[in-house]
């Protein structure tokens, strides 16, 4: 048989002019495809379809929303920008904690990926670490997310516990190396020239000098955040988790056994929760040593903070006043941008009416979910007075360390009284100076 022959059959048409056309019609289809590869500028339609599907954003939402993120950002940036913007995967639907992005756990914490790298993306350490403190709003670190120089991930690692933390302390890698692996696989993954950010408030518990210690050994050049905020509405949110969390284990039928196992859930009512824990005041109170009290948590930021700057250094280490993030969004995170290294003025929030809470409004319009901001409508202390006298009381004299500590006055005094009525952490008043 003549090669002619040969490479024929694999032709579909007998007549000739036919194959012509339609071998110049895959030629053209192929060519589009290689351009669309090659140029990411025009997205594809089949590749767009495909981030849809994993996204709770709709297509025709999308491209308004694209058009009011490409306004928003910086003339210089707007191409890349623009090649990299899709909807964020979602991993997974109906998460456990209704924190998430409407019930959803994402790739990371913006529902848009605005990026402006076009570096290759790995897996590795982070460069910021938000350490603390839960419930003074350590989840509006996620607006960093939709910052087109930083990656975020709303799930918290909590990587380094009690007991990798002493591994790694005491230099056994074969404990956690593998875990290590895994901390950096469960982050979502950067380019080399982008910033990467965890945040796991239980970093500041009762194991905070063992994790500064391992945290400086595996990632040393790691800068840290921690937010602190009036302790009072923070105790009060920490129980209306609980109580939200409760209300949802009974909707999904837990049993009385499971409830009972749950360690984030009430045992009781709220009211019974508050009673319990003001009894515990009192007791702190009635047993002071020496004038001194021993705290029940929620207060201790200087304690907590200090593993942190004895091994990193001050310089890398930031404390946010979480109310003023509230009040001031604009000059809290203004700092907060700084000292990571970025425009101040390169995210900027209004505060939602509606929320009651700051929300982005550039480079993309977007609020916390749901979840979060629930329990500050309530005010606690005209719902609880007595107690919250009492707690005001025992959290007293921690928070007036915080003052000097934060060399915000020498002593507290008048003239640092007056100094604290409307600056910065205008809510430790209340405990220095009433
Ligand atoms: N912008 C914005 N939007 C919504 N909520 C805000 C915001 N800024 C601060 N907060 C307050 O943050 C509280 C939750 O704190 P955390 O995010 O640190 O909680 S957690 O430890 O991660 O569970 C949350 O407490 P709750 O009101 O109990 O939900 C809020 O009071």
């Amino acid at each position: 048989m003549s090669t002619e022959n040969n490479w024929k059959k694999y032709l579909p048409f007998e007549n000739k002019k036919l194959n012509i056309a339609a071998i110049v019609f895959c030629a053209a289809i192929s060519a589009h495809n290689a351009y669309n590869y090659f140029n990411p500028e025009i997205k594809n339609d089949a590749i767009l379809d495909a981030y849809f599907l994993h996204s709770h954003i709709k297509k025709e939402e999308f491209e308004e929303l694209e058009k009011y993120i490409l306004k928003h950002v910086p003339a210089e940036d707007f191409s890349a920008i623009r090649r990299n913007l899709k909807p964020t995967t979602i991993l997974m639907e109906e998460s456990k904690d209704k924190a998430y992005h409407e019930g959803a756990v994402m790739e990371h914490a913006c529902p848009v990926e605005i990026r402006k790298s076009l570096e290759p993306l790995e897996r590795r350490l982070p460069d910021i670490i938000g350490v603390g403190f839960a419930k003074c709003g350590t989840g509006t670190l996620q607006f960093l997310d939709c910052h087109p120089s930083v990656t975020m991930k709303t799930l918290e690692p909590k990587f380094f516990n009690n007991m990798i933390s002493q591994d790694i302390i005491r230099g056994r890698p074969e404990q956690y190396e593998h875990l290590l692996k895994m901390y950096k696989s469960s982050l979502p993954a950067v380019a080399r020239d982008e910033i990467l950010i965890e945040k796991s408030p239980e970093y500041s518990g009762k194991s905070a000098a063992f994790t500064a210690e391992a945290m400086k050994i595996v990632a040393p050049n790691t800068k840290i955040i921690a937010i602190a905020c009036d302790p009072i509405p923070r105790v009060f949110s920490q129980f209306k988790m609980k109580d939200r969390r409760t209300e949802i284990k009974k909707e999904n039928g837990d049993s009385e056994m499971e409830l009972k196992r749950c360690r984030a859930c009430l045992k009781g009512g709220l009211d019974e929760e508050i009673k319990v824990f003001t009894d515990e005041v009192k007791s702190k109170l009635e047993n002071q040593v020496d004038g001194k009290t021993v705290s029940i948590g929620f207060d201790e930021y200087v304690h907590a903070i200090t593993p942190f700057i004895e091994q990193f250094g001050e310089e890398n280490v930031l404390l946010l006043d979480g109310e003023s993030l509230i009040s001031n969004p604009n000059e809290e995170w203004g700092r907060l941008l700084e000292f990571i290294g970025l425009e101040k003025d390169s995210l900027q929030f209004y505060i939602d009416e509606e929320k009651g809470f700051p929300c982005l409004s550039s480079p993309i319009k977007y609020c916390l979910n749901g979840a979060k901001g629930t329990s500050r409508k309530i005010n606690v202390r005209e719902e609880y007075p007595e107690e919250t006298a009492l707690w005001r009381e025992l959290f007293s004299p921690r928070i007036k360390e915080m003052i000097t500590f934060l060399k915000i006055c020498n002593e507290v005094d008048k003239e640092c009284c007056q100094k604290l009525k409307d600056g910065r952490f205008s809510w430790a008043y209340e405990y220095a100076c009433d």
